[in-house]
């Protein structure tokens, strides 16, 4: 039998308070809706005696959840009070009290002198406002935690006093946060564990932790803490909170999913519904998540390069340790790019509906290479736009080998190319009226020919700013009509492409001698 570690979620309390996030009402009770479906524990779903906001959104919060729903109150009987107001009509309520312990938080936050004036006199008095706070909380409701701010920096003798204290008053859950992101994983881990022995009581209480993020250490620090004898986490969807944020949910959940083997612990967390959860934080916080972030960020389930594509095709365990599914993301992607290779490549245009012959795929690896060295990423639009131009190629082709242009507000649009053809190169500067003018003028002076062009267009064919443009030439030739498509992220390079190629099936036209008015490449 696994022990249930208790998942307690502060997205809509703490995670709330990332500066720039703020949610409405509505926006609450939705997500808390989505948090249920996830199969958090509790909710903590705001600081009702902080606005009217914040108290409507925990009534309407607390009044329709099935989890336990925490509300936050300060270590006063007015915060308590509204705290309990807000819950009144919640099937399961928590009232969740605070105050600092650390000595920093006590001289700094406490320093006037109504607290006392000595420290020891101060933290007296602290820790009668914790007692008084839990023996009123508790005459209000049955299930109340109390959260020691700053434990992390906090005496350790101390810190079992107040804890000691607070569970003889009432408090059924005692929260160890480590305020300030400052604890290393094996020292907060031994915070737990003195704990465990220096309080008489401690078996009376569930032993709660509440990690910050700062030192990037917030994860490692809750694992840490329930390898001790934690066994309520605090977290939020996609890690956000105070300053860096809190412990992210899904980055503990997934760690102890993955890692069974290492512990003995499980959550109820349905795994599935992390990604739509994760995604429906961010876009209702407004608060992106950086691609790389774990479990849920864009790339998590991405992979870009030739070797580890080539790994992933052949066994997807070479390199990643859950399956996307197993989070709710729809499938692993394998992002064309720079760094892939062939066996990449093959696998995405299989499932695009091109099957290749290796000779076909060598040429299509080249030009792929070629798009991919301008492009960050190539999509499938990409590939379709360039396995359209690779097979409707002419056989005899006028090959575009080196392009110049120069071209400006102040200067004289100047275009130099060097065409080859049957082992042949041909090279040619001219000035035009623009870069395109100016590089179809160059063609034509090197290879020797009137311009022939009928109608010229270009469009962009995929989206981004590193689109691919395409460029459409149609030439008339001897009464016959020929039409040329290039396509490139340069659209002079297009243009240039085009030309030729309306050149090139003008000329297999003519030295095969056809008939046919109008002759294209398909397009
Ligand atoms: C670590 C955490 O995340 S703590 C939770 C943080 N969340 C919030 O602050 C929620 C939003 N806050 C608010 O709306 C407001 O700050 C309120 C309504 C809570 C209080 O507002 P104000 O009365 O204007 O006080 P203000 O915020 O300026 O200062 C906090 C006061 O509470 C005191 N205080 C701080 N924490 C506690 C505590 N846990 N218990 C008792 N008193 C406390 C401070 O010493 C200060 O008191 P002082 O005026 O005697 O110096
Ligand atoms: C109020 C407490 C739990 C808190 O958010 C913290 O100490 O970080
Ligand atoms: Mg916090």
């Amino acid at each position: 039998m696994r022990e249930k570690i208790l998942v307690f979620d502060t997205t809509l309390r703490d995670g709330e308070q990332s500066p720039g996030a703020s949610l409405n009402v509505q926006e609450k009770v939705e997500i808390a809706r989505q948090l249920e479906k996830l199969g958090v524990d509790i909710i903590e779903a705001g600081f009702p005696a902080s606005s009217p906001l914040q108290f409507e959104a925990v009534q309407k919060i607390g009044a329709e959840s099935g989890a336990v729903v925490a509300a936050l109150a300060r270590a006063v009987e007015q915060d308590i009070t509204r705290a309990w107001q807000s819950l009144r009509e919640a099937r399961k309520p928590r009232i969740h009290t605070f105050i600092s312990t650390s000595d920093i938080h006590i001289t700094g936050k406490f320093g006037s002198s109504r607290y006392g004036t000595s420290l020891k006199e101060k933290r007296a008095t602290i820790l009668n406002m914790a007692v008084n706070a839990v023996t009123f909380a508790r005459s209000l409701a049955g299930d109340i935690e109390f959260s020691a701010e700053d434990a992390g920096r906090t005496d350790p003798v101390y810190l079992a006093e107040i804890i000691e204290a607070v569970i003889e008053a009432g408090a059924s859950t005692v929260n160890i946060p480590d305020t300030t992101g400052y604890t290393w994983p094996s020292e907060f881990g031994k915070k737990i564990r003195d704990l465990k022995t220096r309080v008489g009581n401690i078996e009376k209480a569930i032993i709660s932790v509440h990690c910050h993020n700062d030192l990037g250490l917030a994860v490692a620090n809750s694992l840490s803490a329930l390898e001790q004898g934690a066994r309520q986490v605090e977290c939020s969807i996609n890690g956000i909170g105070e300053r860096a944020g809190n412990a992210s949910l899904e980055e503990i959940v997934m760690a102890l999913k993955v890692r069974s083997d290492l512990h003995n612990f499980e959550t109820g967390i349905i795994t599935e519904e992390i990604y739509n959860t994760s995604r429906m934080v961010s876009s209702f916080t407004g608060i992106i998540i950086q691609p790389n972030k774990a479990i849920v960020g864009d790339n998590a389930f991405s992979h870009e390069s030739g070797i580890h594509q080539d790994g992933m095709l052949k066994n997807r365990e070479t390199y990643e340790v859950m399956t996307p599914q197993s989070v709710g993301v729809p499938e692993t992607s394998i992002v064309l790019g720079r760094h892939s290779g062939k066996h990449g490549l093959a696998s995405r245009l299989l499932s695009l509906g091109y099957i290749l012959q290796d000779k076909e795929l060598e040429t299509i690896y080249r030009r792929f290479v070629d798009i991919a060295d301008k492009k960050k990423e190539v999509y499938d639009d990409d590939l379709r736009v360039m396995m359209g131009d690779e097979l409707s190629r002419p056989a005899s082709v006028y090959e575009l080998d080196y392009l110049h242009i120069n071209s400006g507000t102040a200067s004289i649009p100047t275009a130099t190319v060097r065409i080859t053809h049957n082992q042949r190169t041909f090279e040619e500067s001219a000035t035009g009226d623009g870069p395109v003018d100016a590089c179809f003028r160059a063609i034509e002076r090197a290879l020797g020919i009137e311009s022939m062009v009928s109608s010229y267009s270009v469009r962009s064919t995929t989206a981004g700013r590193q689109a691919l443009g395409e460029a459409l030439v149609r030439i008339r030739d001897r009464n016959v009509s020929f039409n040329g498509r290039g396509i490139s992220t340069d659209i002079i390079e297009a243009s240039a492409k085009a030309y030729l190629q309306a050149l090139s099936l003008s000329r297999t036209y003519f030295e095969t001698d056809n008939t046919t008015e109008t002759i294209d490449n398909g397009v």
